[in-house]
This record gives structure tokens, C-alpha cells and sequence, in this order.
């Protein structure tokens, strides 16, 4: 079932002869086994030999060609894979002949990324050849760009019996032509959002990246949020020096804010100040806004690149693997953890009650109640709960207590706000504002066993703020360098409207309309949440009805 949409003579990329960037790079012909089918669009395995052993390439590469009326067609994905083995390449009858094509299959899945060169005309479009190849550090690697064939799946544990139809993205990379000279590049960078462990660091390497591999000297960062693009506060001209040892520090060197997104007035700042590259720093509610501004500039012909790095401490961006920070947060929570444990261990029937963030998410709960393995019970948003009740969590607290003679109860900001009168609190951005679960917990608590006469002593600790105010940790410094590199390499490249992050453990490039608009839950049905079932021993509902529990979370 192959699936072209293609004229054989037709003609791909500029004319002339075989790429000269990269001393390395061989032509490569295409040796074909399936007769190609015309007229239609699809993917297809192609196995590259070069031209002069005549034996195949390294690896496979799997890319789309869409080709209408003998012109080059809208895939990004066939001008990457023509920009990476054959520069400028005229598919003739006779290359077309030689196609080899030893496996084929669905492109559906591929989610390719918006280019420049998809919206602007060629003429605007520079083919510099990546400096970040000929740096001191990268000079001896054999194989330092990225293949643009190379995808990463989303899915990697495959029932053989069901179809493969799984989402890929593109890995992440330096490729070997990029999009801006760097001279040209006037690149900008902003954060948004809550505050986040790692965020300075992000800022850091990006900086550090777009100078040191790609020769950009051009580089300011937007004070305070989203607004700092319009208010008139003068942004930061940023350098090496300037962002030397902010890695160390929590919070942003930048400031944040939420709210103040006025698109028209950031579309304005942009053709004012000549910025070229966005790299937006920051949650769900700032990638909406990422989208928002690379599909303005996309329909507005501006030669623009957006690129957003994902941040959020309550990890609930879809498709990537985890967002940088939350660890950091995760092992913070411990310490808040360990006291709490330590005061309920210390006097009869002590009750230790942490509350920590996750608004609709409850992966740092989750995940700081995993680690601990003293917790005895963890609430989260995704999870419905009852107090009262013999299924309830007051007498799981009382059946504890019986058993150890302690409890240590760990509790996500936006769990059972069902049990409490409804907010009506919005902040800037448009989020609802919580009451205080874990005060009304406690005060619950209190009240049942006041109500059984059992004498308790209840420690409340509500360390929110403390977990995501600090540096990040050791990984959380690697994973943001690799973070803010994917981001630079991908804007260089002049793919636009993309986010980065680790996609099972490889580095991907993400299109923004696949995160924006959508939130990543804990699905209290999968591994992870049985394993802390385990850990904790709590029973899987505390609905007095549990039927109702599997309903409501469906
Ligand atoms: N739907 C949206 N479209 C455009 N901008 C948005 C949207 N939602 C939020 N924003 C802007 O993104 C920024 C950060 O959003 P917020 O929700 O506070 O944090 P986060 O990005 O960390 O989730 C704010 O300046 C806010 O105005
Ligand atoms: O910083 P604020 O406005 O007090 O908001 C706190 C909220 O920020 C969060 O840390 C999430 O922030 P983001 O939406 O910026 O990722 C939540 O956990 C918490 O509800
Ligand atoms: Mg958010």
C-alpha cells in the first residue's frame, strides 16, 4: 500500500549538484522495489545507499514526500529528508528508478512541525550551514546532526496482534543547514507561568546554546511574562556573562506573571523590536498563548520561529515524559514529608497532613509518596473521595491509627474540592483559585475523632510553595540543558510552533496544537498508581459506593 503523491520528474529543493555542506556528506541514490503509486499521499521506509559503494546508508529513514504538480508540496518532513541527503537534488527519472523502497508504512502518525519555509518564499530563507558542526566540541563526533528522518515513538511497548498506528515526533537536534544566518538571528526569550526549579537554568542554556554554537549575538530576555513584551520595560540584552551562575538560583531572573497575554500587542513588540526566534518558557496556559503567536506569524508571513519549553510543576503536559522541575519538586516534598512523618511518629496517634500542589494533576503527590514509603495514604485530584462513612478516609485514618499508631497523609491541592464550597477565585490567567484542602481535612479529621472520643494530635504542613521555589537538582540541571539545546537546534532549523522533551527517553520535537488545550492526569487505573496503592496500602476508593468511583473517573 504505497502512498505517494508524486511526479517523477519532478523537481525538489533548488537545482544544482549534490550538497556541499559537510565534507562527509556522500550522494546517496534511492534503488526502488515497489512500483510507486501516483496521486496519492502516505509515507514510506526507504532504505539510501550511497552513491559510490553502492551499499546501504546507516539506517532507514522514514519520511513523507507530498509533491503536487511537479512542485515542491507541503511536507517539512521531504524537504527535511531532501536538505539532509541529497541538498539540492532534481528527482529525475533515472534517481527515480533507483528508489529503494524496502518497507512501507502509514504516515498517518507522523506529527510533522510547521517550517518557515513552508509559508515564506524561498528567497527569504538562507541554507547557512550549521556552524555548531565545526565547534571545538562537535568537530570529532562522526555523526552529529540529526538525521531528519529519525522519529521517536510514542508507543513502545506494541501488542504485535494490534495495529501500529502510533503517534511519532521528530527527534530533536542540530540538522546540517539551518534556516538564519546568525548574524540575523534577534532572539527572545520569556517566562510565564508559576515558578518552577530549573527555569534559570533553561534561560541559561539557551543562552550559552545560541551563543557559543551558533554564533548569535543577539539575544534579549522579556521581563516579567507575557506583558513584558508590550508594558515598556526595556528587555535584557542577555550574554554568557550576564546569565553566569543564575543555574543556582531558584525562581526566574526574568519575572513572570500571569495574564497580561495581549497578542496583537506581542505581534507589535515582535516587528518592532525585529525579534526573529521566541523561545517561551512556561505551562498549559502559556503554550495556548505560544500557539496563539506562531499561528499569527505563520498567517502574517513573519519569519519567525516559536519554540516553547514546557514548564510546569504539576507535570501535566501531555506527550512529553516528565516536566523539568518536577523531580527537583518531588525529592523538596520529601523534606516536608520526613518531618511530617517525624511529628506523627512522636506523640500518640499523631496525624501528619501535607498538602502539595497539583491543581488538576496529582503527580508530585503521587510521585512524593512513592519515594517517601512512609506515606499512609495519598489524595489526588484524579481520585474522588468520601470522609464519612465505614469506606471512608476517616475510618482508614482510625484503622491506621489502631495498627501503627501514627498517619501520614499527603494530599494534592485540587483533591476533593468536590467537598468543598465551590471557588470563585480566578486568577489572571483564567485558573480557578482551591480552597485549602488540607486545612479541611484536618479539620474533618479532628472532628470525627473528637466525635469517637479517640485523642489525636494532628500536625498540618503546607509546604506549596517551598518545593517549587528552589534551584533545580542535579538531573533537573542536565534535562533543562538538553531542553533549551533541542529548542535552539529546532528554531535554527526554522521549524516553528514546536515544543521539546523527552518522548520515552529521546528527545523529540512536539507540535504545539498536540500539548495546547489538552492536560495530562494521573490515570488511577495504570501501574504507577497500583504501585502506590502498594506502597501506601490505602484502598483503591474510599467511596462509601466504589462502582461510582470507576464511573466518575472514566
Ligand atoms: N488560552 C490562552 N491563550 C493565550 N494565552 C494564555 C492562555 N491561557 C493563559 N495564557 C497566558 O499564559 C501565561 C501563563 O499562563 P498560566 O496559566 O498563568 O501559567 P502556565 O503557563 O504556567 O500554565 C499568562 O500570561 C496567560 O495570560
Ligand atoms: O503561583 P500561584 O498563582 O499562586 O499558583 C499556584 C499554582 O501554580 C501551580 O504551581 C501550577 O502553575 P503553572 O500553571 O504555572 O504550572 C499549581 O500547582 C498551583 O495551583
Ligand atoms: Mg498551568
Amino acid at each position: 500500500m504505497l502512498a505517494l503523491n508524486f511526479v517523477p520528474s519532478c523537481f525538489f529543493g533548488r537545482s544544482g549538484q549534490n550538497s556541499t555542506c559537510g565534507a562527509s556528506r556522500k550522494p546517496l541514490q534511492w534503488k526502488l522495489r515497489t512500483p510507486l503509486q501516483l496521486g496519492k499521499q502516505g509515507f514510506v521506509r526507504l532504505q539510501r545507499r550511497t552513491a559510490q559503494s553502492g551499499q546501504p546508508a546507516r539506517g532507514r529513514s522514514a519520511f513523507q514526500i507530498s509533491c503536487t504538480h511537479g512542485r515542491p508540496g507541503g511536507s517539512s518532513d521531504a524537504r527535511e529528508a531532501f536538505d539532509e541527503n541529497d541538498a539540492d537534488f532534481i528527482l529525475s527519472p533515472e534517481i527515480y528508478q533507483s528508489l529503494s523502497i524496502s518497507d512501507i508504512d502509514s504516515g498517518r502518525y507522523l506529527k510533522s512541525i510547521p517550517r518557515l519555509q513552508d509559508f515564506l518564499p524561498a528567497s527569504q530563507i538562507p541554507r547557512v550551514c550549521n556552524p555548531a558542526t565545526s565547534k571545538v566540541s562537535f568537530r570529532g563526533l562522526d555523526n552529529y546532526d540529526t538525521s531528519p528522518n529519525d522519529v521517536v515513538l510514542k508507543q513502545t511497548v506494541i501488542n504485535p496482534d494490534k495495529r501500529r498506528n502510533f503517534a511519532r515526533y521528530l527527534r530533536a537536534g542540530p540538522r546540517s543547514w539551518i534556516a538564519f544566518r546568525p548574524e540575523e538571528v534577534r532572539a527572545a526569550i520569556v517566562t510565564c507561568g508559576g515558578l518552577c526549579p530549573g527555569i534559570n537554568t533553561v534561560i541559561r542554556e539557551l543562552t550559552d546554546g545560541l551563543w557559543h554554537l551558533y554564533d548569535v549575538r543577539s539575544i534579549v530576555g522579556i521581563r516579567g511574562g507575557y506583558r513584558g513584551f508590550y508594558n515598556g520595560t526595556p528587555y535584557l540584552e542577555l550574554s554568557p556573562r550576564t546569565v553566569d551562575g543564575i543555574h543556582r538560583l531558584g525562581g526566574t531572573i526574568l519575572g513572570s506573571s500571569r495574564g497580561g497575554f495581549d497578542l496583537e500587542q506581542i505581534l507589535g513588540a515582535i516587528r518592532r523590536h525585529g525579534l526573529n526566534q521566541l523561545y517561551i518558557i512556561g505551562g498549559d496556559g502559556t503554550i495556548r498563548g505560544a500557539a496563539a503567536i506562531a499561528e499569527a506569524c505563520m498567517r502574517e508571513r513573519l519569519r519567525v520561529s516559536v519554540a516553547s519549553i514546557p514548564k510546569t510543576i504539576d507535570n501535566d503536559i501531555p506527550v512529553i515524559d516528565h516536566s523539568f522541575g518536577f523531580m527537583t519538586a518531588v525529592e523538596e516534598a520529601q523534606r516536608a514529608l520526613n518531618a511530617a512523618h517525624v511529628e506523627a511518629t512522636c506523640f500518640p496517634n499523631g496525624i501528619g497532613i501535607v498538602r502539595l500542589m497539583g491543581r488538576n494533576s496529582g503527580f508530585i503527590a503521587m510521585y512524593a509518596s512513592l519515594a517517601n514509603r512512609d506515606v499512609d495514604c495519598c489524595l489526588i485530584p484524579e481520585l474522588p473521595f468520601e470522609i464519612e462513612g465505614p469506606n471512608g478516609l476517616a475510618a482508614f485514618v482510625e484503622k491506621r491509627l489502631q495498627e501503627n499508631g501514627h498517619f501520614l497523609l499527603v494530599v494534592a491541592e485540587g483533591a476533593g474540592q468536590d467537598l468543598l464550597a465551590a471557588s470563585t477565585e480566578i486568577d489572571a490567567s483564567g485558573n480557578r483559585k482551591f480552597n485549602d484542602i488540607g486545612l479541611y481535612l484536618k479539620e474533618r479529621l479532628q472532628a470525627y475523632f473528637n466525635r469517637e472520643n479517640i485523642e489525636v494530635s494532628m500536625k498540618y504542613i503546607d509546604p506549596t510553595y517551598m518545593v517549587r521555589a528552589v534551584p533545580a537538582t542535579a538531573s533537573d540541571q542536565m534535562y533543562c540543558a538538553v531542553l533549551a539545546h533541542s529548542a535552539i537546534h529546532g528554531a535554527m532549523a526554522g521549524f516553528t510552533s514546536f515544543t521539546v522533551g523527552p518522548v520515552n527517553g529521546r528527545h523529540a520535537m512536539i507540535p504545539l496544537q498536540d500539548v495546547a488545550g489538552q492536560q495530562q492526569r494521573v490515570d488511577i487505573r495504570d501501574r504507577t498508581w497500583s504501585r502506590l496503592l502498594s506502597s501506601t496500602g490505602q484502598p483503591s476508593s474510599f467511596l462509601n459506593q466504589p462502582a461510582a468511583a470507576l464511573h466518575q473517573t472514566a
